[in-house]
């Protein structure tokens, strides 16, 4: 690969001009592009100014809320011209909620978008240039996919607003249907929002850390039509007459639902989940679906939010790996996605996971479909490379890491392991970006940009490495 850093160069050159407005500016504006946050990007007098919920080629008037040295931040007063790829969102929280970024654009410009960033990020971010093009893998189905919510709670006048917070705020935007959820997710929530306000739960406070209720997660198998309730809480216990509702047989079966747990998280933290967790109805795991395996899913364990665009990624990993011969490193390989659809394909599979109950879903999820032939491991990657003897055989290394992308220790320990091909899967395109750029002696195959995040600006991209 040739590293080409002349764009690195035009734009230190650019953070040296003059800034050309002061904070409570209005000015008019050609909304250029969009930037990796989803928000619109456009330069005035060569200054750069984000303009959030705008579009490409919207024009905008808009107030100066900040100014840094290198750019600055505007609010929209009023929409002068519209762009014609914006369609009508379908969310009635659109854009307040800070979930769906691009809901209201054209799929096939989200679909470029997505492209253009991983693009953008190898040539600047990597100093890249790579030979191959990108594949886009857009969604066949760009609503109503996800199977998985974290609803945050708060307590707003009498009643509890649940929903996601709006953009870079802790403000709960309360909304009755997320479009990019599956149908079943919001109908779930609904009963239990009414049992919540029925009951008069008392709801944490996030800044005095005081109240009980916290938050909820729902997930929900399309494929089996199984559902798994988590109700997250501080410290306490739900009363008698709340659990009598919460756990009537029939409603639960209704909705699919397998399980109710009880998660307790004392602490003072955006972290969603604490550790502990009761299980207060049925069992503490659900059943999840994906081409002919199947998952075994507990509430904190890790899983592709996407199951229609998953056994596409899968797919690929596995058409990149077909007819290579050694054995496969499935590097944070989650509750062992990648893992066992390698081996039902006929790949021996090491898969390796910092998060014990994603590699004991994994376990459980092997026998299920009595796959022999993966092992897992339970460690940080970072200490995996020491196991010589485990790793001996590995001729393809799949990484997929989260956002931060791999640590040096990770890169190095890969390196050092000589595998013939790496598969990077990753959710970031600035961290593959950068973690391409190191790995020295390796060659871009092939590159594809799997839409697993439709209606927002995430990005998923597969790309395959082989040893020069
Ligand atoms: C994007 S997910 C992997 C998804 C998985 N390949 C799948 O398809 O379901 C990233 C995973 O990295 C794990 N992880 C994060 N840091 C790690 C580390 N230092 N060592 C090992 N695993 C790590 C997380 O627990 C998480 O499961």
């Amino acid at each position: 690969m040739i590293a080409d850093f002349s764009h690195r160069e035009h734009t230190l050159a650019k953070q040296k001009l003059e800034i050309p407005v002061h904070v409570g500016d209005d000015v008019e504006l050609e909304v250029e592009s969009l930037a990796s946050s989803g928000d619109g990007v456009t330069h005035h007098h060569g200054y750069t100014l984000f303009v959030p919920h705008t579009l490409p080629q919207d024009r905008v008037k808009a107030r100066i809320t900040k100014t840094t040295k290198r750019f600055g931040v505007t609010r929209v007063i009023k929409r002068l011209h519209s762009t014609p790829d914006r369609v009508d969102a379908p969310c009635a929280v659109f854009p307040e909620c800070g979930g769906c970024k691009i809901q209201d654009w054209d799929y096939s410009k989200q679909m470029e978008f997505k492209v253009r960033q991983v693009q953008d990020a190898l040539a600047h971010v990597g100093g890249l240039n790579v030979a191959v093009g990108i594949d886009p893998v857009p969604a066949d189905q760009p609503l109503h996919y996800r199977n998985k919510a974290n609803y945050a709670i708060e307590k707003r006048g009498k009643k509890p607003s649940i929903g996601f917070y709006r953009q870079g705020t802790h403000h709960v935007v309360d909304h009755v249907e997320c479009h990019t959820l599956m149908e079943p997710i919001t109908a779930i929530k609904e009963w239990l929002r009414g049992l919540i306000e029925s009951h008069s739960l008392s709801i944490y406070n996030e800044r005095r850390h005081t109240g009980f209720l916290r938050g909820l997660v729902v997930r929900h198998s399309a494929a089996t039509g199984e559902a798994l309730v988590g109700l997250v809480t501080t410290h306490g216990e739900f009363s008698r007459k709340f659990m009598d509702d919460l756990t009537d047989e029939a409603r639960l079966k209704s909705f699919g639902i397998q399980g109710v747990i009880h998660n307790i998280n004392r602490s003072k933290t955006n972290v969603i989940l604490g550790h502990e967790n009761i299980t207060l109805w049925g069992q503490d795991f659900f059943r999840e679906k994906l081409g002919e395996l199947e998952f075994h899913l507990s509430l904190p364990s890790f899983f592709q939010i996407n199951p229609y665009q998953s056994v596409k990624l899968y797919g690929i990993v596995q058409s990149w790996v077909e007819g290579t011969d050694g054995s496969v490193l499935d590097a944070y390989c989650g509750n062992g996605g990648i893992s066992l659809w390698l081996a039902k394909a006929g790949c021996e599979v090491v898969g390796i996971d910092s998060a014990a109950s994603n590699i004991e879903d994994a376990e459980q999820s092997a026998h299920l479909n009595g796959i022999t032939t993966c092992r897992f491991l339970n460690m940080p990657l970072e200490r995996a490379f020491q196991l010589k003897e485990e790793l001996a055989a590995v001729k393809t290394v799949v990484l997929d890491p989260p956002r931060k992308g791999c640590s040096q220790e990770v890169v190095t320990g890969i390196l050092e392991m000589k595998p013939d091909r790496i598969i990077y899967v990753s959710c970031n395109p600035a961290t593959l970006a950068r973690d391409l750029a190191l790995m020295q002696g390796y060659a871009v195959r092939a590159i594809k940009v799997i839409d697993m995040f439709p209606q927002t600006q995430h990005v998923e991209t597969a790309v395959l490495l082989e040893r020069e």
